[in-house]
Parts: structure tokens; sequence; C-alpha cells
């Protein structure tokens, strides 16, 4: 059984049919970046694989209906970590981290041992173990997108969506996050994560989803999906495509229609 699937998943936000029929299915283990131009529907595929939307058409988790899940139930199975999280109150890092544990504890329980353990791991997963006492409020933007995935980590979901988790990061830690991301693949979890830099998706991802207009409009191996034609088409961009061993390479020569 697949672990996420969709078929003919709609979704409309206000009046504005935002995804339409969309058909997917993602195995356990499985890393899918998400791709497509702003606006495309990205962040609305991911809130409503969370069970955040109301949606028309199939979206199963484990084969039961996304919304179906009781809420504490499907937050021990899927984590979202969202674009740019705001946090208004003073938490420390340790303590954001550790709301991850919500959902495995009981009604305002304290952390025991073996969640302060996850909590540790998770941050030394994102590199902030340095960082555990100082207050969110204070820390960076890529620093505080570390930390809500590190809170992801802690909630041991097995089924991750990521929006946008590069977006803050400088070079090294997006490379590294997603080397990350790579590993806990390997190591079973699902992830499925937005990601505006093709390079970077090609080289996390087993597999690339190219939103368009709210369809999804290819589904594959990185190198089948990145072509000319549809960097063309979908993103506007001429550009040319080198693939190899070592990923996929991309050379954009301006957008179309620039005069560039
Ligand atoms: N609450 C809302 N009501 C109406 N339309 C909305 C709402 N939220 C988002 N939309 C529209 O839905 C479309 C898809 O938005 P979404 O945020 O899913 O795109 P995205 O692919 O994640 O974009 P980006 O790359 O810019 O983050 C956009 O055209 C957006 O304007």
């Amino acid at each position: 059984m697949p672990h996420l699937a969709a078929h003919d998943l709609s979704v409309s936000l206000g009046d504005r049919s935002v995804l339409r029929d969309v058909s997917f299915a993602v195995a356990e283990g499985e890393r899918v970046g998400l791709v497509g131009p702003n606006g495309a529907g990205k962040t609305t595929l991911l809130r409503a694989a969370a069970g955040l939307l109301p949606y028309s058409g199939t979206l199963a988790l484990r084969g039961r209906g996304v919304r179906a899940w009781p809420a504490r139930e499907r937050a021990r199975e899927v984590a979202l970590v969202r674009q740019q999280a705001d946090l208004a109150v003073d938490f420390t890092v340790a303590e954001v981290v550790g709301l991850g544990r919500a959902p495995h504890l009981g009604w305002l329980a304290a952390l025991g041992g073996d969640d302060q353990r996850r909590v540790a791991k998770a941050l030394a997963a994102v590199d902030l173990a340095a960082f555990a006492d100082r207050p969110v409020p204070e820390l960076s933007g890529g620093e505080q997108q570390r930390v809500f995935l590190a809170q992801a980590l802690a909630q041991d979901a097995r089924l991750l969506l990521l929006d946008e988790p590069t977006a803050h990061l400088d070079v090294r830690h997006q490379l590294d996050l997603l080397a990350r991301v790579r590993a806990l693949g390997a190591a079973g979890r699902t992830v499925v994560a937005a990601v505006h830099d093709l390079e970077l998706a090609a080289r996390f991802a087993d597999r690339l989803w190219v939103l368009a207009g709210g369809r999804l409009v290819a589904d594959g191996p990185p190198a089948d999906v990145l072509r000319p034609a549809l960097l063309r088409d979908v993103f506007g961009v001429e550009a040319e495509v080198d693939t190899d061993a070592a990923g996929v390479r991309i050379r954009y020569f301006g957008a179309l229609g620039s005069g560039t």
C-alpha cells in the first residue's frame, strides 16, 4: 500500500480552483521533490496532504483518507514544516523542538527522558546542538528554519512534508540539509519537499513532481523530468540540461520573453 496516494485530488481556496485532478502515489521511504512556478499549488498540495484542507477526490494516508485520521494520530504519522513559520513567543530552541513531542505525550505531560533524547538527537541532526538554550526569535531566518525541521524530526513522523526547507539557508546548510533529508529517506522516512532550486531538488529526490497551474504535469526520475522542453513550457526559461552520474546540471540562458 502506498504511504500517500491521491486520485483526482482537487482543492479550492475561496472561489479559486487551486489543485485540479492530481493523482500520485508515494511509497514508504521515497523522496519526492515538488517543483513548479510560483502559485502552481505546491504549498496547497503539502497542506492538503497534512490533512489541513478540504478536498474532493481521494487523498489517502496508508489507505485511510487524511481527514478521517484523528488529529493526534495523524500528527504522529505526518509532520508539515511550513515556509517561514513565525513564532511570537520567546521559547528556547529546545522548547520549540520539544513541542514536536506533543502528539506522543499525555495531556500537559512533561517531556520524559526518552523525549529529551529525541530532542537532543533532532538538534544534532540540524547542527543546532549548541543553540538549545537560545530564544528562537533571536535566531536568523535560516537557523529558525532548521529549528522547525528539528521539531518535525523530534515529532518522529514517518511522512515529512517540507515547504521550501532550504529557502533561508546559506549554500553549505542547503546542501547539508538536503543530504540529511536524503538520509531520512534511507532510514525509511518518506519525504515530500517543495524546492525551488531544480538542481537541488534533483540532487535529493528519487522522483520529481512538477505542478503547473494546479495540475501535475510530470512525475518521474529527475533526469527524465528536467528536459529543456519542460523548462521552457512550465518555467518559461531557455536552458540546457546535462545529466550524468553526478546529477543534473542546468545552464540557464534566460527567461522567455525577457530579451535576455
Ligand atoms: N486562501 C486562499 N484563497 C484563494 N487563493 C489562494 C489562497 N491561498 C493560496 N491561493 C492561491 O492558490 C494558488 C497556489 O498557491 P500555493 O501557495 O499553493 O502555490 P505555490 O506553488 O506554493 O507558490 P510559491 O512557489 O509562490 O510558494 C496561488 O495562485 C494562490 O494565489
